[in-house]
């Protein structure tokens, strides 16, 4: 097994061992390589999970909880009004507020929906998805689109400062752009660096000026444009002041654990 893929297995066991109530009834498994060791993690914890139900974020994740001996159950399966006790999901880059970019790998829609409806949303990564900013190694942001919109959303993207975003092509050119499991594209739009807390708290201009945009304030305006499902930025209240302002959890982790390269594990928490 690789160096990294060493990381993000130390990352899933102590995520896991830390935030996987012994007994969870409602347990959110997103999607990507590190989410495989999540579940590995849950497995090897040696608890009763018969009576457990595990909310998928796509085709993938649903088939690698069935595959683990798990019950899988769809998000529009699971009754009204029910809270997931944990969401854990990987990500593409995260930084020091705990704001992430996923949809790496195309999943982002129902991994939203998943991580809101949890109390607690735990990241999972490795120390290459530990960034002090969005779009510091990870170059653009996934967003997923209607695809009968998807030329006038990269026409507005580029009017916010989007230079070259792109409808992501699926393996084989003969098929066309890739397809999410909701049937939508995705472009990648490429942004600057995005900007923090600390950068606004000292003085910096998040309002896309020569293109530089606070997290929230970009997410938002991207999230607006029609034709746009979702943005693959998560981001906002999270954990007990999500909860006052009347949602669950909300979409920003509050905690996110990284493999590093000596084989340690870094968390952030907020
Ligand atoms: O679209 C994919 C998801 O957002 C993944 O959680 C993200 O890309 C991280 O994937 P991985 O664990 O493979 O790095």
């Amino acid at each position: 097994m690789s160096a990294v893929e060493e990381a993000k297995r130390a990352a899933a066991k102590v995520a896991v061992e830390k935030h996987y109530p012994k007994d969870a009834r409602w347990v959110g498994i997103g999607s990507g390589t590190t989410i495989v060791y999540v579940v590995e993690a849950i497995n090897a914890l040696g608890v009763d999970t018969s009576a457990t139900k595990y909310i998928p974020t796509g085709y993938q994740s649903k088939q690698l909880i069935i595959n683990a001996g798990l019950t899988a159950v769809e998000f529009d399966a699971i009754p009204q009004g029910t809270i997931l006790d944990v969401a854990f999901d990987g990500a593409d880059e995260v930084d020091e507020d705990l704001n992430c970019i996923k949809g790496g790998g195309a999943c982002l829609f129902q991994e939203k929906i998943v991580a809101m409806q949890a109390k607690e949303f735990i990241c999972v990564a490795d120390h290459r998805k530990l960034q002090p900013r969005l779009l510091s190694n990870w170059k653009s942001i996934p967003i997923e689109v209607a695809p009968i919109a998807a030329h006038r959303v990269i026409r507005k993207l580029e009017e916010l400062g989007s230079v070259n975003p792109v409808i992501r092509p699926s393996a084989s050119e003969k098929e066309g752009p890739l397809k999410t499991d909701q049937g939508f594209f995705i472009i990648d739009a490429p942004f600057k660096p995005l900007l923090i807390k600390a950068d606004i708290e000292a003085g910096q201009d998040g309002n896309g000026k020569d293109g530089v945009w606070a997290v929230s304030v970009l997410a938002d305006k991207i999230r607006e444009i029609t034709g746009v499902l979702e943005v693959g930025v998560f981001h906002g209240l999270t954990g007990p002041q999500a909860t006052a302002a009347g949602g669950i959890g909300g979409q920003r982790p509050v905690a996110a654990y990284f493999g590093m390269a000596d084989g340690s594990v870094a968390v952030r928490k907020v």
